[in-house]
């Protein structure tokens, strides 16, 4: 198979690149307004302790372990964690804003010298309960800066401790909201536009690949809390399992799209067979999710993430080496994905600190890839689109061979079998005449023993060649029998025929015909004239023509015979 062509493949570039750019402005405008705002004043330390109640009075300031700056990342925990925070210059009207949507069981506690009281978790801003879901949030108390914040998830434990007015918040808020409108957009137009493409092109590809893409819309819209903003009475724990079984449905659609786009069932079966059991695991991961969610379940959806990673790299891989070109797409789309998920796993693990690029590093990876593994799309279908049309003019080619004369280049007789039943249907509807002709070489076969079998045959070359060039282009003319031609006119009456035919007969007996020798010859040759009567079949028409021709032998050769109607022949020498 020939995997060619490169035309496509440089536009896709140039577009790729183009996109990349844009996000690269993108990206320096959100650092930048990142860098604009106001930082928050907070101190935070992790506390050594663990269970469901705070530590003892008088404790605090003993278990001290690890100080922290603002930007959180612990990692997976099986158990609760608790930070002890100074918040220094608080004004009143101020909120503790946590940045994360996914850390559940929150909980602020204000400590004096009498003990510790929780802080009611906002359920509003700007009567907006949405926004207080999404970010979880507290009104911070006034004339204390000590307070204990408690945090219990399955999910890593990453988030940004700000104290915001609401003025900030808003900012914060549409800043986060633009950034998701960009991407969200991109995911709907790139959905849009491949439905249109899976309607017209019928190929399942599309359809995985729109799985795909909306497993990653919906998976954004739990991890950044969009979900939670327009369904504030989900809660955080719907919204996890959604989240998980959102990324199952990226993985499993990834894996299938990638299965037929390489071909891998007839390509490359073991590969194949790994990506069919990796499909049933993050199926059985997603109704774990649902039955039994743990922090163990984000392990075992990690540990699956590096599988399917691992099972999309080798698959692209050894596409490429197999020779399929637009492999180079899909493991361009999945470098670019794993630098995502690498990203997403170091923080998962507390590996690495919570920023820009930890916090958004997954879904500026799966942007880029949805682009490429667009533009895989449609450099597959370019190819195979080709191929299709290689082969179809392969076809073509093969199918007219097979209706020429290897020897002369003329028609062959099974075309004249098919065409001259057509050619009479067609005149007995539209009336118009329709003649024949039908010649052969005078006394051949003494030229053949005179001159040897293969100067015949480029006697038979030679008489193709006056023929057609006499003949327009459409009236074809067939190698009938060993040295017999027919000559198919239609909407010619005898009159034309007879012309065309003494045309071909003086032809032929003044064109020299060049020996191998380099001596020249020349050849005569009988033809015999029939024009179709009225109901008159095809094979009828054919027996006149030969009459015409055998009654021309027999007055001598060398002459033009019209088989006027049944019986009667005229004769022109
Ligand atoms: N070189 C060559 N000879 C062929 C081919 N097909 C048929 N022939 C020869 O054509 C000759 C036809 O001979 P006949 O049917 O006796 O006809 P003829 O000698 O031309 O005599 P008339 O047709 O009566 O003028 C035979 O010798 C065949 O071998 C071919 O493809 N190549």
């Amino acid at each position: 198979m020939q995997w060619g062509g490169g035309g496509e493949s440089g536009r896709g570039m140039g577009r790729l690149w183009l996109l990349l750019t844009a996000m690269v402005v993108l990206l320096a405008w959100e650092l930048a307004g990142e860098a604009s705002r106001p930082q928050p004043n907070v101190s935070l330390w992790v506390l050594d302790h663990q269970g469901q109640q705070p530590p003892e009075k008088g404790a605090l300031s003993t278990v001290t372990a690890e100080s922290l700056d603002e930007q959180v990342s612990l990692g997976l925990k099986a158990h609760p964690v608790w930070l002890r925070l100074r918040v220094v210059g608080a004004l009143p009207g101020q909120r503790l804003v946590l940045s994360n949507p996914l850390v559940q069981g929150v909980e602020l506690l204000v400590c004096d010298d009498s003990g510790c009281r929780p802080v009611a978790r906002e359920t509003h801003f700007a009567d907006d309960p949405g926004l207080a879901a999404a970010l979880p949030q507290f009104r911070l108390p006034v004339a204390t800066n000590e307070l204990l914040l408690r945090v219990e998830t399955d999910q890593a434990i990453r988030f940004n401790v700000q104290v915001l007015d609401d003025v900030d918040l808003h900012r914060y808020w549409r800043d986060l909201l633009l950034g998701q409108g960009l991407y969200f957009g991109l995911i709907a137009g790139l959905v849009i536009y491949n439905s249109l493409l899976l309607f017209s092109l019928r190929d399942t590809n599309y359809l995985w690949y729109l799985g795909f893409l909306s497993g990653a819309g919906a998976y954004f819209l739990c991890q950044n809390g969009l979900l939670l903003l327009y369904f504030p009475q989900m809660g955080a724990r719907l919204n996890e399992a959604l989240l998980l079984t959102a990324l199952s449905v990226i993985s499993i659609c990834g894996l299938q799209f990638c299965r037929r786009f390489l071909m891998t069932a007839r390509q490359d079966p073991r590969v194949d067979s790994l990506m069919r059991w990796l499909c049933w695991l993050l199926a059985l991961a997603a109704a774990i999710a649902w039955l039994l969610p743990s922090f163990l379940t984000v392990v075992f959806y990690s540990l699956l993430g590096v599988l399917t990673l691992t099972a999309f790299l080798l698959s692209s891989v050894r596409g490429l080496w197999r020779g399929f070109r637009p492999a180079q797409w899909l493991l361009m789309a999945w470098s670019v994905l794993v630098v995502g998920v690498v990203l997403l796993l170091l923080v998962t693990y507390g590996l690495s600190p919570h920023n820009f690029w930890t916090l958004h590093g997954f879904q500026i990876g799966s942007a880029l890839e949805a682009i490429l593994l667009s533009l895989a799309l449609a450099d597959r279908i370019s190819l195979l689109q080709r191929e299709r049309e290689t082969l179809l003019e392969e076809k073509a080619r093969l199918h007219g061979m097979s209706y020429l004369d290897g020897l002369t280049g003329v028609h062959n007789r099974r075309y004249l079998d098919e065409a001259l039943p057509a050619a009479v249907a067609q005149a007995e509807v539209s009336g118009r005449p329709l003649s024949l002709i039908m010649l052969d070489i005078d006394n051949f076969k003494r030229f053949n023993d005179g001159w040897g079998h293969a100067e015949g045959d480029r006697a038979l070359q030679h008489l193709g060649k006056v023929i057609e060039e006499v003949v327009r282009d459409i009236d074809p003319v067939c190698r009938y029998g060993g040295e017999e031609f027919v000559i198919l006119l239609k909407e010619r009456d005898e009159h034309q025929a007879l012309d065309i035919a003494e045309r071909i007969r003086k032809g032929l007996a003044t064109t020299p015909l060049t020996l191998l020798t380099g001596e020249q010859v020349l050849l005569t040759c009988t033809l015999g004239v029939a024009k179709r009567l009225e109901g008159e079949s095809a094979s009828a028409l054919l027996r006149r023509a030969d009459q015409a021709l055998y009654r021309g032998k027999y007055a001598g050769r060398d002459r033009v015979v019209l088989n006027a109607s049944g019986g009667v022949a005229s004769t022109t020498s």
